[in-house]
């Protein structure tokens, strides 16, 4: 049988896993069934059209192996009579359809072709039809798989039947491995940059995979088992108005929560440190204040920063708070396979997700780490599901993860965190997850009036320039108060500084340089 075949002879070990775990799942829902009792759901996609050549293989070992030694393929190697359901629809591109059909016939699948929406077209099925388990292409990061397993029975509500779910557990990666090393036909469409197919109305291809000439407005895209980060399968999902974005940086993207990306304006940024040794002082946390300079070097101005305890509800409360009131959230230490490290687990609990498996971060892990982080308790690869981005840099060992406008780091000295951080700005050039934004300028003036003939004065001032970032601090109770204008234009700081020295005597203030 072909499909084994090249699975069998390809040295893609995790291929093979997953194909191995794919077909026993199969077999299993063709044991527990009559073979009228099963049905696949077929759509043309890339997902399902995996599913079908596993169901065939599946079908066909199921069967028991007749002629198999011949070489030549048999109409029973070749050909899967199984039930198959395909909801046709008016808004379905028409190389999907075309593909679909094509397909059915190639295959010798029993078709049933159904034109109304999904539960009621299995309503009218189930009552015809003894149908109890269906085969459905849904990977987990699909919208829909969210506390499936490989069997799931129906949800509350739709007809009963067991969805049954081979391909649950494979990446966009293991999805494309599959497709190239069985070198079996796909719809046309993801060699033209489609990444994940909806209808006509809200799909377009993956603007990450655009090779355009802007200057032409020509686009042209790169096929689809070439996107580098199957996290984005659906950023060319449900966009169909908005042009696709060709290696710039849109601020929603990026999963920022500021729709104003323009440059010069300042975008905010909360850090929060997870540590119960820095909370009891028994280490000083140098991160923070590294990772402030860096921000605000970048023109990003920085809200809040907190140090929390090792604890996941502490952690997801912060977290939960800051990322709603902040463009981006860097949140380091409690990062690892420990007890105490709760940090990511505390993130997908902030966004009110579970922490699934990550095939992509657990191979990063084991090259780094070696077999000993694999295997059921490998609860570092364990990732915030459906929301987590992998950033990924050659000078890492492992990819930083970012969920949505969250940014894990994995950092523990000031040193790692600035090759971090350097990583992160230069992804950043190349469509990356910050923004650069137009950076700061500050000046600094001394002054030994009292506070409280300044107080006045000053808050006035915040009141005219609101613009600034006007602050006072002194370095001892007894020193000379220090002022600083922070913004992001020039002129507007020199105005203050004028401003300000006009409401009093000449020579009251002096400039000083505040590092
Ligand atoms: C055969 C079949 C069975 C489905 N069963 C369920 C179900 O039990 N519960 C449910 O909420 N949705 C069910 N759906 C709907 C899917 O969850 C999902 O909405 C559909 O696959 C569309 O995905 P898309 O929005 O990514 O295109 C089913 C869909 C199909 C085709
Ligand atoms: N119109 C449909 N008819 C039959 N089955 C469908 C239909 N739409 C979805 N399904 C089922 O739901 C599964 C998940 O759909 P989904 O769109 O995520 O995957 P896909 O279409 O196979 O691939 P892609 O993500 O590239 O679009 C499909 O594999 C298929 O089993
Ligand atoms: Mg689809």
């Amino acid at each position: 049988m072909e499909i084994d075949k090249a699975i069998r002879e390809s040295d893609d070990r995790r291929l093979k896993t997953k194909y191995n775990n794919a077909i026993y799942v199969i077999q299993r829902a063709l044991a527990l069934y009559e073979f009228e009792e099963v049905a696949f759901s077929f759509n043309g996609g890339k997902d399902s059209t995996v599913l079908l050549h596993l169901l065939r293989a599946g079908y066909f070992l199921h069967k028991g192996k007749p002629n198999c030694c011949t070489g030549v393929p048999t109409n029973l190697e070749f050909q899967c009579p199984i039930r198959t359901i395909y909801f046709e629809s008016p808004s379905a591109f028409p190389e999907i359809n075309s593909f679909t059909y094509e397909t059915a016939t190639t295959y010798d699948l029993q078709m049933d072709i159904i034109r109304l929406d999904f539960k009621s077209g299995l309503e009218a099925l189930l009552r015809e039809k003894p149908i109890k388990a269906i085969f459905l292409g849904t990977r987990i990061g699909d919208p829909n798989a969210v506390g499936q397993e490989q069997f799931s029975p129906s949800s509350p509500g739709w007809p009963p039947f067991m969805r049954v779910n081979p391909i649950l557990d494979w990446s966009y990666r293991d999805v494309w491995a599959f497709l190239l090393t069985c070198k079996v036909q796909y719809c046309n469409l993801y060699d033209q940059g489609y990444t994940s197919i909806g209808s006509i109305y809200d799909t377009v291809p993956n603007a990450l995979l655009c090779i355009g000439d802007s200057s032409s407005c020509k686009e042209k895209f790169k096929p689809a088992y070439l996107l580098p980060d199957g996290r984005l399968e659906r950023a060319g999902r449900a966009k169909k108005f908005s042009p696709p974005v060709c290696g710039g940086v849109s601020a929603i993207s990026n999963g920022l929560n500021s729709s104003d990306s323009h440059q010069s304006s300042t975008l905010t940024a909360s850090v929060i440190a997870v540590g119960d040794e820095i909370l009891s002082g028994t280490i000083e946390d140098q991160l923070g204040p590294s990772l402030c300079r860096k921000l605000h070097s970048i023109g990003w101005a920085i809200s809040h920063t907190a140090v929390v305890r090792n604890d996941i509800d502490f952690v997801a409360e912060e977290v939960e708070q800051r990322k709603s009131t902040n463009d981006m959230v860097f949140i380091y230490g409690g990062v690892g396979p420990l007890h105490s490290d709760v940090s990511v687990a505390g993130v997908a609990k902030a966004f009110g997700v579970r922490l699934a498996p990550d095939e992509e971060f657990e191979e990063y892990l084991r090259h780094h780490i070696g077999d000993q982080c694999t295997g059921d308790r490998n609860e570092m690869a364990q990732l915030p599901e459906g929301i987590t981005e992998l950033l990924n840099h050659e000078n890492l060992l492992v990819p930083l993860i970012k969920c949505q406008n969250v940014i894990i780091l994995s950092a523990t000295n000031v040193s790692e965190l600035d090759k971090q951080w350097d990583c992160l700005i230069e992804l950043t050039s190349s469509s990356g997850p910050l923004l650069l934004m137009k950076p700061f300028v500050s000046k600094f003036l001394t002054t030994t009036l009292s506070d409280v003939e300044t107080a006045q004065p000053l808050s006035k001032l915040c009141l005219e320039f609101p613009d600034l970032y006007i602050a006072c601090h002194r370095k001892s109770r007894n020193g000379p108060l220090i002022i600083s204008f922070v913004g992001k234009d020039r002129a507007r700081i020199e105005m203050a500084a004028q401003v300000l020295c006009q409401k009093f005597n000449l020579g009251d203030f002096s400039e000083v340089n505040c590092g």
